[in-house]
């Protein structure tokens, strides 16, 4: 599989890059961001994978939010993939909502019709892409971490809690809590995997870590004025699961902000640096 580069600047003496590929898990062409802080010049570096949220390509992350100027200092690479197929043949929700199809791939293997033949994200984002990252760019696929957003921190949770000895470290930002127990998720959940909840399981952070999934520790970030605070991501949610498992989570309730890359902007510098410490 050859990945062909369709974007680079130079920022912050590394390399922001947009290369595309094609894809054997969603039969789709599939873009994704790499940033390559300078250190990568001598060798390979840790590498921290975000996963944006609904709506989002590959580009929100990289664009706004300023991760680059200390990804460069702590010679992070940042990986941020796509969030859903998309291309010729790929459906999408049939009133174009924001919360199914394009750009709200869930980060599921869907099992349903039209869904399954294209909507693979888990394989995409747990198999294919770290393979091709480590055999592409100089990645030290031994040092790795894994954030997100809204639906990808949730993504984020889960794929760590699923690959237990992975990730060296795992955080979110305003991730959804529990998609079995939102309506972005009961409606996501209930297109690509059909309606019996057993099935959901392996796709829920709080299922996973009542099922018996494990990370070391977990840290979170979440605004207190987030417009979708209580009826979608439900932090509570995840606080009594990791309490009830006995994972360390530090939940930091921020003051005054919203759900946006604002939001993440103001934070994700002390991800970066949590992240780069356990890589160490
Ligand atoms: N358009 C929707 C809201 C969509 C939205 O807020 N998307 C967030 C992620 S939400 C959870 O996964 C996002 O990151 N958007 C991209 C951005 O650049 O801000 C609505 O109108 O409610």
């Amino acid at each position: 599989m050859t990945l062909e580069l369709i974007s680079q600047a130079r920022i912050f003496d590394g390399w922001q890059r947009t290369y595309s590929h094609q894809s054997a898990a969603t039969g789709t062409t599939m873009r994704f961001a790499a940033y390559l802080p300078p250190q990568a010049e001598a060798g390979p570096v840790p590498v921290l994978w975000f996963l944006s949220g609904l709506t989002c390509t590959e580009d929100n992350f990289t664009q706004k939010a300023g991760a680059q100027r200390v990804a460069a200092e702590l010679g992070l690479m940042l990986i941020a993939p796509d969030t859903s197929p998309r291309g010729p043949g790929v459906p999408d929700d049939a009133e174009n909502a924001y919360d199914f199809g394009l750009g709200a791939g869930f980060y599921v293997d869907a099992t349903t019709t039209p869904w399954s033949a294209h909507y693979r994200m888990r394989s995409y984002i747990e198999d294919e892409l770290p393979e091709l990252v480590g055999a592409s760019l100089p990645a030290d696929m031994t040092r790795q971490a894994i954030s997100g957003h809204s639906m990808g921190g949730h993504g984020a949770l889960t794929i760590a809690l699923r690959n237990p000895g992975r990730f060296r470290s795992v955080s979110a930002l305003a991730p959804i809590g529990s998609p079995m127990n939102c309506p972005w998720g009961e409606k996501a959940l209930t297109g690509y995997l059909g309606p019996d909840r057993a099935f959901w399981r392996e796709y829920d952070a709080c299922a996973l870590i009542a099922d018996g999934a494990r990370v070391p520790e977990l840290l979170v970030d979440q605004g207190a004025a987030d417009n979708f605070l209580t009826s979608q991501l439900k932090p509570e949610l995840l606080e009594k699961a990791c309490a009830d498992a006995a994972i360390p989570l530090t939940l930091r309730r921020q003051e005054g902000y919203d759900h946006s890359y604002f939001f993440i902007a103001s934070f994700i510098e002390d991800h970066l640096r949590y992240h780069a410490e356990a890589l160490r």
